[in-house]
């Protein structure tokens, strides 16, 4: 029996894999010293190590000395483990591709583009940055070609990269890791032109991703502003006969450094960094100066510089948050109010500067608000002709409280003669869309702007957004406002732009089946008023995959589902009664009769939304058997401000009512059966998780949880966004009774509403991934839910990443993570 156990080989499943990427690598689950791992398996099999070792020398077998198995792996899943890795590891190295530049080419014919390409790399827990060039060359009827470079070139510690506007010069900026200076690098074409070592005593690291990123050229590319964290405080200094008075930053044998007072962060990923702060360098001196005249409380980011005046000082246009009574967190939080300022440049002295430029008192200068009547701006982008500036709001979001919601879009005229206001009218371009009609624009979601996105007739923009459960390119006119979807329509996949050539676009296209594809797309006839795109795909070496991959990927198929809504109240908005979508993953074959298993899979936020792109880790889950249903239960983005609205006071019950609803559905249409359903979910998708194995009891063989929210009363006083607790436990009138000193009513309503109050019916075996570090949702609630299940006797499964924030996206933490979720729905849906 026991080498029965032992010789179980993959056959069960097997995949006829080929040689993985990385053939040295060691299976990485057995190369993991520093993940925590807690295991309850009240039905644990009867063979723990101990024993399996001793029965196999009783069997007679020829044992030899037997190593022991790694913590939380048994002789069961020990194959499965090594068979779901090796596939795993397949869908792990596929690229990404995350943005792309477009450079004149010196030939004068076609354009030279860049992309930048990452992949991690499981051995190194990092990320691998690489640079792909391509020639692209127009043919004949429009089509384009692209020569690609043959290899890509490894950007090794390079933080963030900016070519300048003209395209003839490129920044590199490698932060430091340790106390060492930060790195500015001027590239030519041929080679590293200019080196400077910015010193800590000027600022630290450069911000080179979420909201504070922002690094902009000048026109004529002799200066860059940009964000960086602003200089450490002193420390107060101490010696072997006490305090020494006066402050100092030098560190020396005879002395030590006390800690100082505490200073707020700005919560999830943002721990241990310095308030974000603007500066200038001249890229011909070497000289950084700080922007003066800017409140010490204001975190700024996302800089840009105004169109030069002739004979006028230049200004600096960029986005301050305000630091009010305390810091909440900000990743994944556009309810935090911001709006756009404007702060004159620091001169620098050079022969290049007019006689009128030389005066250097910007500190008397005022910064202008020049949003102040509206609640959030940010994303500023001046008009090509500099005529007006346009940017994002998320003003629904900080209004209502709801984390995210819909955005709109404005615009100010920006003034000619360079004299600024604070009272500039703010034009609506885009509104918020409160009620999506059928097929109609919903309204702006999450979407990203290029620092150009701006096509020749110098009013339209190219942008990536949210339609219902797809990301889609829209181009936007900001005088006239129209809005046009002009990605393919006929197609579910999901597009973003990656950058402009000229006036066509290079794009990504992906969907849970398809790995990430380049097209090129441009207008089919620019002449006539005609607003049709023609998209064509651009074989690459980005697309590739292995063949193993490719294959399984082949025998998917997805469709996005409409899911009517059962007994809708009178009391609902229009918007709210509308039907919400699911996507469902499954393949084109049978693979088990009659059913294949179900993973429910639940989008956090919860004012986020599952889309349709390719993701690798559902790749893999819908690649070694199991159907998966992504449901954007209302109050996800992409469906209009109503539906969104509805869910706020409502966590708990509307939203558990909708996956419900969705799965009955699916059930309804015969697509799936009632006894092989299974439910994962991470942060507020974990929350309706352990809802879901609470209030239905019997329906799921097996759940996940990645960092859930079980419990909003314990979550309320050390989460980094107690606020939302609020808001999504009372609804919008939660934001104005948000304290930091919760009353017995509000911890008693959170308890109600939370999982844990339904934690006594669980039944449904469940396993827990847990970031250690944490600030969003801390390692704390999930522990004590999973404590719970384990003094009832359900059984429970726990990883703890040391190292890991809320989102476990470490590579070998989201390798870990979903290596044994693929494991543990085997073991219970197989
Ligand atoms: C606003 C926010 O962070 N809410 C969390 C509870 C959450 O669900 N986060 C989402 C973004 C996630 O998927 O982590």
């Amino acid at each position: 029996m026991a080498s029965a156990l032992l010789s179980k080989t993959t056959s069960d499943w097997c995949f006829n894999l080929l040689r993985p990427r990385y053939p040295s690598l060691p299976p990485p689950i057995l190369s993991h010293p520093p993940t925590l791992l807690l295991t309850w398996r009240p039905f644990r099999s009867f063979f723990s190590t101990k024993r399996l070792s001793t029965f196999l020398a009783m069997d007679g077998s020829k044992a030899g000395p037997l190593k022991e198995l790694p913590l939380g792996i048994d002789a069961t899943t020990e194959e499965e483990y090594a068979s779901q890795s090796r596939l795993l590891q397949e869908f792990t190295s596929i690229s990404s591709i995350d943005k792309a530049w477009i450079f004149k080419s010196d030939s004068g014919i076609g354009s030279q583009a860049m992309f930048s390409i990452s992949q991690p790399n499981l051995l190194a827990n990092k990320g691998k940055k690489f640079i792909l060039s391509s020639h692209i060359s127009r043919g004949s009827n429009n089509s384009v070609n692209f020569q690609w470079a043959p290899f890509p070139i490894e950007m090794t510690g390079v933080s963030v990269i900016v070519p300048s506007p003209s395209g003839a010069k490129l920044l590199v900026v490698r932060n430091p890791e340790n106390e060492s200076p930060c790195q500015f690098e001027i590239w030519g074409r041929a080679q590293v032109e200019k080196e400077f070592h910015i010193p800590q005593s000027v600022h630290g690291s450069v911000y080179a991703d979420g909201w504070f990123q922002g690094i902009s050229w000048n026109s004529d590319e002799t200066l860059i502003a940009y964000v960086a964290e602003e200089p450490s405080p002193s420390k107060p200094t101490f010696t072997g006969q006490g305090y020494k008075k006066g402050s100092s930053t030098e560190k020396d044998f005879g002395n030590w450094k006390g800690q100082g007072d505490w200073k707020e962060e700005w919560g999830e990923t943002y721990a241990g960094k310095r308030q974000p702060a603007l500066f200038v360098i001249n890229i011909n001196s070497g000289e950084a100066q700080a922007v003066k005249g800017i409140e010490k409380s204001l975190s700024v980011g996302q800089v840009v510089w105004a169109p030069p005046v002739r004979g006028s000082h230049q200004y600096l246009v960029f986005v301050g948050w305000s630091e009010g009574t305390r810091k909440l967190g900000i990743k994944y939080c556009f309810n935090r109010p911001c709006a756009l300022y404007a702060v004159r440049a620091p001169n620098f002295e050079s022969e290049a500067d007019g006689p009128e430029l030389k005066d250097n008192s910007t500190e008397d200068v005022p910064v202008i608000n020049l949003t102040q009547s509206i609640s959030s701006a940010f994303y500023p982008r001046f008009s090509p002709d500099g005529k007006f500036l346009s940017f994002l709001s998320a003003r629904s979001s900080v209004d209502s409280g709801a984390h995210s919601a819909t955005d709109s879009l404005h615009r100010i005229d920006w003034p000619i003669d360079g004299l600024l206001s604070s009272s500039a009218k703010i034009v609506d371009v885009v509104p918020v869309v409160m009620c999506a009609e059928d097929g109609s624009f919903p309204g702006l979601y999450w979407s990203s702007f290029l620092s150009n996105p701006w096509l020749s007739d110098g009013c339209t923009m190219i942008i990536t957004s949210i339609w219902g459960s797809c990301q889609v390119i829209l181009s936007v006119n900001v005088l006239s406002g129209e809005v046009i979807r002009i990605s393919p329509t006929d197609s579910n996949s999901s597009w973003s732009v990656l950058t402009l050539d000229g006036n066509n676009i290079v794009a990504v296209s992906s969907s849970p089946v398809d790995v990430p594809h380049i097209n090129y797309g441009y207008l089919v006839d620019k002449e006539s008023k005609s607003t049709a795109w023609s998209w064509q795909n651009v074989p690459s070496p980005t697309n590739e995959c292995s063949e193993k991959v490719k294959s399984l990927l082949s025998s998917l198929q997805f469709s996005i589902m409409k899911i009517p809504l059962r007994d809708v109240s009178d009391s609902v908005t229009k918007g709210a009664a509308k039907p919400f979508e699911a996507i469902f993953v499954s393949s084109k074959t049978k693979r088990n009769d009659p059913f294949d298993p179900l993973i429910v899979i639940l989008h956090g936020g919860p004012h986020a939304v599952s889309l349709s792109s390719f993701s690798k880790s559902l790749g893999f889950l819908s690649s070694i058997g199991f159907n998966l249903l992504l449901v954007n239960y209302r109050g996800s983005l992409g469906f209009g401000e109503e539906a969104l609205q509805s869910l706020l006071g409502k966590v708990g019950s509307q939203d558990v009512n909708d996956v419900l609803v969705a799965i009955d559905h699916v059930i309804d249409l015969g697509l799936a059966s009632p006894s092989k359903l299974a439910v994962l979910g991470g942060s507020h998708g974990g929350f309706l998780t352990t809802h879901l194995i609470g209030q239905a009891p019997d329906k799921f063989v097996a759940a996940v949880a990645r960092n859930p929210v079980c419990n909003l009363t314990l979550m309320v006083g050390t989460t980094d966004i107690p606020d939302w607790v609020y808001v999504e436990a009372y609804g919008s009138e939660g934001k104005n009774s948000f304290t930091d000193a919760p009353s017995a009513e509000h911890l008693t309503l959170f308890q109600s509403k939370s999982p844990i109050a339904h934690v006594s019916k669980v039944k449904t075996p469940t396993l827990f991934l847990l970031g250690a570090q944490d600030l969003r949702v801390p390692v704390s609630t999930g522990l004590q839910y999973a404590r719970a299940l384990k003094e009832k006797g359900v059984p429970v499964k726990v990883i703890v990443f040391p190292n890991d924030t809320h989102a476990i996206e470490r590579p070998q933490s989201d390798f870990e993570s979903f290596l044994n979720i693929g494991v543990w729905f085997k073991k219970y849906l197989s």
